[in-house]
């Protein structure tokens, strides 16, 4: 079997969007000065969808959503030559063939989340190649079911984000991860403001459930060490991002502070990336997304990486290209999850685009053992709102 082309396509989202109020989630460009344009750096509206076909007819879908349109770039111009008239079998070699070939720029960021892309695309060709869901060729069902927690609860007024918690509550979830609305730019009442929201959420969720708390980066070591020993009393399993991901110093420092355990990883790359994490016991929850991090190729290497390390793999976003990942290993014990609604931040875009997605039932997300491949097909539904870039 050979590739016989790679094809990319930017699906920009012209339809309705709900533009997040407030202080809905901390994020890194709130330590600046020019507050307009914190939250507008925020925004996932656009989503490139990779397909790659084979001299057999086979399709494979892959997808990347760090900035789509330089994603396509790169795999029209650098990529889709490196693989095209190879076989996707080789998908140790290709992975390093577009590695190296891109490694005096590349290494971190859109480089690899369109690296990424490809390998996914290349993932879902094998699967389909001997009818198999790709987790079966990662190691198979490790677990019955995905245990996955809800993820949203944005930082909005109190009674709205206990209101969400509450009808999560009652569809079955018992794991939950909230974002904070405020950081170091925001004093001391914004310390109290995100201490009032974990309160607030804890009081509906009790303590037999998860609760999980979100930064984005929005924070800096020293907030971060005002805020975790408050937070200890709420029993968080894990505050996640609290800087950016550049200072690995800084989380080391965080992740050795309190009982609180921290996370991170969405925003680092490669296996050498998450190696630095662990050797630096920079976080205690490793959380790379699969379409950023190298691809299938690159994060079963991390898992295993993990599994040496005895710290739990808990990928970003949940989205298909992750389940794969979390069923195939013991060192993933859950999936995050979100669930579809109106277009807002963007990591709901997914839903948008792709068909095939589990549907959570109760708080677990199941797989099927006869899908081939990634399992996804893309959705027609709501082709009229996208604009599609060639
Ligand atoms: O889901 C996450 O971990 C993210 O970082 C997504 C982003 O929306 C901030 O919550
Ligand atoms: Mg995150």
């Amino acid at each position: 079997m050979k590739i016989k082309s790679v094809r990319a396509r930017v699906f920009q989202w012209q339809g309705k969007t709900v533009p997040p109020q407030g202080n809905f989630c901390s994020n890194a460009m709130d330590l600046l000065y020019s507050p307009a344009e914190t939250m507008s750096t925020f925004r996932f509206h656009a989503w490139t969808v990779v397909e790659i076909e084979t001299d057999d007819g086979i399709v494979g879908l892959g997808n990347v959503a760090l900035a789509p349109a330089i994603a396509k770039a790169i795999i029209d111009q650098y990529l889709a030559p490196l693989v095209v008239g190879q076989d996707p079998w080789d998908y140790e070699y290709l992975g390093q063939r577009m590695y190296r070939a891109t490694h005096a720029w590349g290494r971190k960021g859109v480089t690899m989340a369109a690296i990424s892309a490809v390998d996914l695309a290349i993932w879902d060709i094998l699967g389909k190649s001997v009818g198999k869901p790709v987790f079966k060729l990662l190691g198979g069902r490790t677990k019955e079911k995905i245990p996955c927690y809800y993820s949203k609860l944005y930082r909005t007024d109190l009674d709205e984000m206990q209101r969400e918690a509450q009808k999560f509550m009652d569809q079955g979830f018992t794991m939950f991860k909230s974002r904070f609305g405020f950081g170091p730019a925001h004093g001391t009442r914004g310390v109290a403001e995100n201490l009032k929201a974990v309160e607030a959420i804890r009081e509906v969720i009790g303590y037999e459930n998860d609760l999980m708390l979100e930064c984005y980066m929005g924070w800096n070591v020293e907030y971060a060490k005002r805020m975790l020993p408050k937070l200890e009393k709420f029993q968080p399993r894990w505050v996640e991002e609290p800087v950016i991901a550049d200072d690995i110093d800084g989380y080391a420092e965080l992740n050795a502070l309190t009982a609180i355990p921290i996370s991170g990883g969405e925003h680092e790359f490669s296996l050498y990336g998450f190696k630095q994490l662990l050797e630096r016991k920079a976080v205690s929850v490793v959380q790379y997304d699969t379409n950023r991090v190298g691809g299938i190729t690159a994060a079963h290497k991390i898992n295993a990486l993990c599994e040496a390390w005895s710290v739990p793999v808990i990928p970003h976003a949940g989205q298909m290209h992750n389940y794969h990942l979390t069923m195939s290993t013991l060192a993933s014990p859950m999936s995050e999850y979100f669930p579809m609604h109106d277009v807002e931040v963007g990591n709901e875009l997914f839903y948008y685009i792709f068909d095939g997605e589990p549907v959570a039932d109760n708080g677990f997300l199941q797989l099927d053992d006869d899908k081939p491949g990634l399992g996804l097909t893309l959705k027609t539904d709501y082709l009229d709102q996208f604009r599609i870039i060639e």
